[in-house]
């Protein structure tokens, strides 16, 4: 049986205190019921006495959330105290959370107060807010920088003072798993009356180390992990729930623990807390990155098409996804690419999707990643059968704002190369004009558009040429990530079309 964990999240408290990601009372309570929703045990909405807003949101957020607690932060001192419970009163399960730093650098030049005076404030205020509620959290700020002896002596006078629970926070992401497992190892075996409370745990990242240390925390005894959504928080943020949770999940071998957290609804916790705050998540990051699913690698591809087990150790559903991603791109093998068509409806025989896999690796070195959208116009562009009078081989082009412009088009007709040059109004104009010198035969260009068919940067454009010739319209269509090829294998496929045409009337 896996032994329960409580998640504490702090995402509108330590969260909004990432530079950039403050709140107002309406999005925290969307927050706040997002949080209820996925069956956190700790919702902390913010610190009362800092602002009218925070006191505000810390409010509204205890009179709606029905199913978790709800904390307010304070420091160790009546007004900060007074503040937060003005607030609290309205939840169901109000927790005052009261903090005072432990460490010989944060007593000596942030407080400067004794050791004797820290510990004395700590366990007076507990009793303070023990008058008004009887769920008391006491957290020793830099703990895992203070000195050990000491910190025992504080959270045993702050538990015999009512603390329901003892919070032992890496305020400056200082720890390493090690070292933080043995700390939380030595409170347990050297404060004799920490059965009486919880074991709470409070990462920053600063290493990179914030997940790992809570997790090492976790195994060695702590019952309560603090954390945000998406990681977000002071400096370089603090501990994912995202990845927490989904470490124990996947890991409960390992672990053999278990939160109540619905692990399904954290993609939309993700999403919405992105929305809100518009701090990106960034690609690469575990659970909830865009790449978290998505695979490129041909061998990759091929192995989750046959089995997803082969390279994801958890499903996208369990995170409330609805399917993983074969991104298509340079590395991708035939077996994601005849897939994708598959599921775009188009079946191929081996010939034709050996041309198109061809010219599909083509495009992936022009562009990096390859939407359905070129897909279906590579298909297209391929699927129409037109006799390749004209071929382009090569083009330059010479232009800018102060010259006119000059184009070079070697294009082989009928199987003999030809190349001409041509100034122009414009580059296309100018290659336009090259072009018809090779062609040397007589018709209109009647209309010409381009658009872009892809998204991104190095999105495809499609130029749509329509010329005239003795009253039938011929329309050609060019694709290409640079508009001016395009716009000349529009022309030139226009061309052929004309051309063959015309064979065909001779015969
Ligand atoms: C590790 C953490 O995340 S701690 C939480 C950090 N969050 C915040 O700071 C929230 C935003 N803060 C604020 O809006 C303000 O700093 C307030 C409202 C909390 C306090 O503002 P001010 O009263 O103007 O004080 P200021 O922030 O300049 O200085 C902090 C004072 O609190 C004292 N103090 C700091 N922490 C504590 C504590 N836990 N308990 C008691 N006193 C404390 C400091 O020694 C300093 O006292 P002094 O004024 O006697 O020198
Ligand atoms: C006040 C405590 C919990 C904190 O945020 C920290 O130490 O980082």
């Amino acid at each position: 049986m896996a032994r329960a964990i409580k998640i504490f999240d702090t995402t509108l408290r330590d969260g909004e205190q990432s530079p950039g990601c403050s709140m107002n009372i309406k999005e925290k309570i969307e927050i706040a019921k997002q949080l209820e929703k996925m069956g956190v045990d700790v919702i902390e909405a913010g610190f009362a006495i800092v602002s009218p807003g925070d006191f505000a949101s810390v409010k509204a957020v205890a009179k709606t959330i029905k199913n978790a607690a709800v904390a307010s932060l304070c420091r160790a001192m009546p007004k900060d105290i007074d503040r937060a419970y003005e607030a609290l009163k309205y939840a169901q399960q109000p927790r005052i959370h009261t903090f005072i730093a432990t460490s010989d650098i944060h007593m000596k030049y942030k407080l400067r107060a004794s050791e004797d005076e820290v510990l004395e404030t700590a366990i007076n205020m507990v009793k303070y807010a023990k008058k008004y509620c009887s769920d008391v959290e006491f957290s020793a700020e830099d703990a895992s920088r203070s000195n050990p002896e000491f910190l025992f002596k504080v959270f045993e006078g702050v538990i015999k003072a009512g603390a329901t629970v003892i919070n032992v926070p890496d305020t400056v992401g200082y720890t390493v798993p090690d070292e933080y497992y043995n700390l939380i190892r030595s409170i347990r075996e050297n404060v004799s009356n920490i059965d009486k409370a919880e074991i709470s745990v409070h990462c920053h990242n600063d290493l990179g180390m914030a997940v790992a240390n809570t997790l090492a925390a976790a195994r060695a005894g702590a019952t309560q992990l603090e954390c945000t959504i998406n990681g977000i928080g002071e400096r370089a943020g603090n501990a994912a729930m995202e990845e927490i949770v989904m470490a124990l999940n996947t890991r409960k071998d390992f672990y053999g623990l278990a939160s109540k957290v619905d692990t399904t609804q954290i993609y939309a916790a993700s999403q919405l807390l992105t929305k809100i705050t518009g701090m990106k998540v960034q690609h690469n990051k575990a659970i909830v990155g865009k790449n978290a699913f998505a695979h490129e690698a041909g061998i990759h591809q091929h192995g989750v098409l046959a089995n997803s087990s082969t390279y994801e150790i958890m499903t996208p559903e369990s995170i409330g996804l609805t399917t993983n991603s074969l991104v298509l791109g340079k590395h991708s093998g035939r077996h994601a690419f005849e897939s994708r068509l598959n599921e775009l409806g188009y079946t191929l025989s081996q010939e034709q999707l050996d041309k198109i896999f061809e010219n599909f690796k083509e495009l992936t070195d022009k562009k990096k990643v390859i939407y359905d959208k070129d897909l279906e116009a590579l298909i297209q562009e391929k699927a129409i059968e037109v006799i390749e009078t004209c071929k382009l081989n090569q083009f330059t082009i010479n232009c800018g704002n102060t010259i006119t412009s000059t184009a070079t088009v070697n294009i082989t007709k009928n199987n003999q190369e030809f190349e001409e040059v041509s100034l122009g109004h414009g580059p296309i104009d100018a290659a336009f004009k090259a072009i018809e010198k090779i062609v040397d035969d007589r018709f209109d260009l009647e209309d010409y558009s381009l658009n872009s068919i892809t998204e991104g940067e190095d999105a495809q454009g499609e130029a749509i040429v329509k010329i005239r010739r003795y009253g039938r319209l011929y329309t050609g269509r060019g694709i290409s990530t640079d508009v001016i090829e395009a716009s000349i294998k529009a022309y030139i496929n226009a061309i052929n079309k004309m051309l063959n045409d015309s064979e065909q009337q001779e015969v």
